[in-house]
């Protein structure tokens, strides 16, 4: 089945290191390019900014031509050469410079290029966007072996929102990041991040720390940052240190069988880092970058506490400070201007919109059994297309569609926040290779994770806000790819479905007219959703009639008492 040949191929995690083979195809793509290269004209660079980015997250153009003659400035080249001691045998080749032709030169180039993928950026002093990685060798000392890592992963041009904060960062401003969910947010931090610790590879210890709300999230981050560090050396024996906080290696830290400078970048979730910080096993206070992913969850109620004392453990002067979303609500936004200086805000597309890839419906259902029904029919019917997550409320929930489901034999599991990290792995592993179809879960994997080929998202139960619905439809659809997402509701959810609508219509999704109609929310009902009191109980998930539930818990009943009269026979 084809879906599942993609959905495998967005789930290597071991990568064979394949760079010779690699470099070899990207580069010889690139010389048939460069035949045809002339220097390009104003109109020709224009001609292809114009291009409709908006929608175009991920453009496969090869941008990387080797040539002999350098037009590199001194201090380029110098990074270019230098960077670090021969890796393999390709090294040689790789030493050769890149054709660089900026894209963005000036005030104007920006304003075309933002405008062709909406990104709407205020602050102060705001620096030119890049319009391809090569923006990045002519304006800042890039280092070589990142970029070669950056192409061997297909990385060949940057999305927007990467076009916008690498530049930021690496001038060493504090930014508020908001683009949609698939759209790269990830490399968006990370590729400055490498790149401002190999310019400070004189300074031992912890310098970058990456907080994400879950395990899974902070270890698709570490897998990223690796793959990205590859035949790093920030001196000629030393490699770049990053390490994921595991529950081992925050033991191995508290019992100082690691020494703690050891590592230039940590990955953590918020308690296991202040769990460590806490007993003085971990300093923050040479920490220079901060990047919080998924920014709205660390600074919503179930966090902020701990992400407040992250940010007073890390002391240094210079720290500069990064929060990223595909949703930033306005007391994220205050919040982040209270603790940043200076911030740049960079909004692509619609803030708080879904992802445009993604075909969005609603499904009415009347009550509970008629969501049971509705996945039945969507089967029948062919349109339960795997790879599928499915979201629940809750971890009863869950965990009751599941037997529901595995009764009806379906290729399914379940994950929620009661199983343990192995199996919660296990598990993905398998939806990723493809050997499980369907995946039921909790909000645990709502945020960050990247699931390639995922061709539908289910809201079993709608989502309590419009967040939590952008950022849980947002596991389809993703790296340009397209998905779909339904939402079950029923009579219940009549004030619950309206901010849905809302988000729907923001994502330019075709809304009929009663939907016009019912998504007017009044101020009575903004607080009330506010309250979260837009959702109430849910009755049990089952198809089974009340009648024969009712006449098993007699029978259970029944021989319970049996059970009790023999044992007080006995005594
Ligand atoms: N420049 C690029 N070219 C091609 N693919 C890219 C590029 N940048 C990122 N990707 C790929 O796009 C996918 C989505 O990226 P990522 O996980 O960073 O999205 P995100 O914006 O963080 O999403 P979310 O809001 O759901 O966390 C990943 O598979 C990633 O490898």
């Amino acid at each position: 089945m084809d879906i599942f040949r993609v959905l495998t191929r967005g789930a290597s995690v071991k990568k064979k290191d394949n760079s010779k083979k690699q470099s070899s195809v990207d580069y010889s793509l690139s010389k048939s390019n460069h035949t045809n290269l002339k220097t390009p004209g104003k109109n020709d660079k224009l001609a292809n900014i114009q291009m409709d980015r908006e929608l175009d997250f991920f453009r496969n153009k090869k941008i990387f031509h080797k040539v002999t003659d350098s037009k590199l400035g001194d201090s380029d080249q110098e990074t270019l050469s230098k960077s670090e001691p021969a890796v393999d045998g390709n090294e040689e080749d790789e030493t050769e410079t890149f054709d660089v032709q900026p894209k963005i030169t000036n005030a104007k180039d920006a304003l075309e290029l933002r405008k062709s993928y909406k990104g709407n950026v205020t602050g102060q002093d705001i620096p030119l966007p890049i319009g391809s990685f090569e923006d990045l060798i002519t304006r800042f000392s890039f280092d070589k072996r990142l970029l070669t890592n950056l192409i061997e992963n297909h990385f060949t041009e940057p999305t927007p929102i990467q076009c916008e904060s690498i530049p930021l960062a690496l001038n060493s401003r504090d930014i508020v990041a908001c683009a949609p969910t698939g759209s790269g947010k990830t490399l968006a931090f990370l590729i400055p991040l490498l790149q401002q610790i190999i310019n400070d590879k004189e300074t031992l210890g912890l310098k970058g720390l990456i907080i994400s709300p879950t395990k899974e999230l902070a270890n698709q981050i570490f897998i990223e940052c690796i793959k990205l560090s590859n035949k790093i050396f920030l001196d000629k024996k030393r490699p770049l240190q990053i390490a994921l906080l595991s529950k081992s290696l925050s033991a191995k830290l508290k019992n100082k069988v690691i020494n703690e400078k050891k590592y230039d970048i940590i990955i953590s979730t918020p308690l296991r880092l202040i769990d460590v910080v806490k007993n003085e096993a971990l300093d923050l206070s040479k920490v220079k970058h901060l990047i919080f992913d998924e920014a709205d969850k660390l600074f919503d109620k179930t966090f902020v506490e701990q992400t407040d004392d992250i940010l007073s453990s890390c002391t240094d002067n210079s720290l500069r400070k990064a929060m990223f979303s595909a949703t930033i609500p306005s007391n994220v936004e205050e919040i982040a201007n209270s603790i940043m200086l200076d911030p740049i805000r960079v909004i692509i597309g619609h803030k708080e919109a879904a992802n445009m890839n993604i075909e969005q419906k609603l499904v009415f259902c009347g009550n509970e059994e008629g969501k049971l029904i509705a996945i039945r029919q969507l089967v029948q019917e062919g349109e339960f297309k795997p790879p599928i997550i499915i979201f629940l409320e809750s971890i009863t929930r869950a965990k009751a569609l599941y037997h529901e489901l595995m009764y009806d034999r379906m290729n399914v599991d379940v994950i929620h926040a009661e199983r343990t990290a192995l199996q919660r792995e296990k598990i993905i592993e398998r939806f990723k290779s493809g050997d499980l179809w369907c995946l039921i879960c909790t909000d645990v994997l709502a945020r960050g994770i990247d699931f390639k080929g995922v061709n539908l998202v289910i809201n079993y139960d709608v989502p309590r806000t419009a967040q939590a619905y952008v950022h849980r439809i947002g596991r389809t659809g993703r790296g340009g790819r397209s998905g779909k997402a339904i939402t079950l509701y029923t009579k219940q959810d009549s004030l619950a479905i309206k901010p849905i609508i809302n988000v729907m219509k923001q994502s330019g999704c075709e809304v009929a007219e009663w939907m016009n109609n019912i998504s007017k929310i009044t101020k009575k009902e903004k607080e009330a959703i506010k309250r979260g009191k837009s959702h109430t109980e849910r009755k049990q998930i089952s198809t089974v009639p009340k009648i024969d539930i009712l006449k098993k818990k007699r029978k259970q009943e029944m021989i319970q008492a049996s059970k009790r009269r023999k044992l007080e026979e006995h005594q």
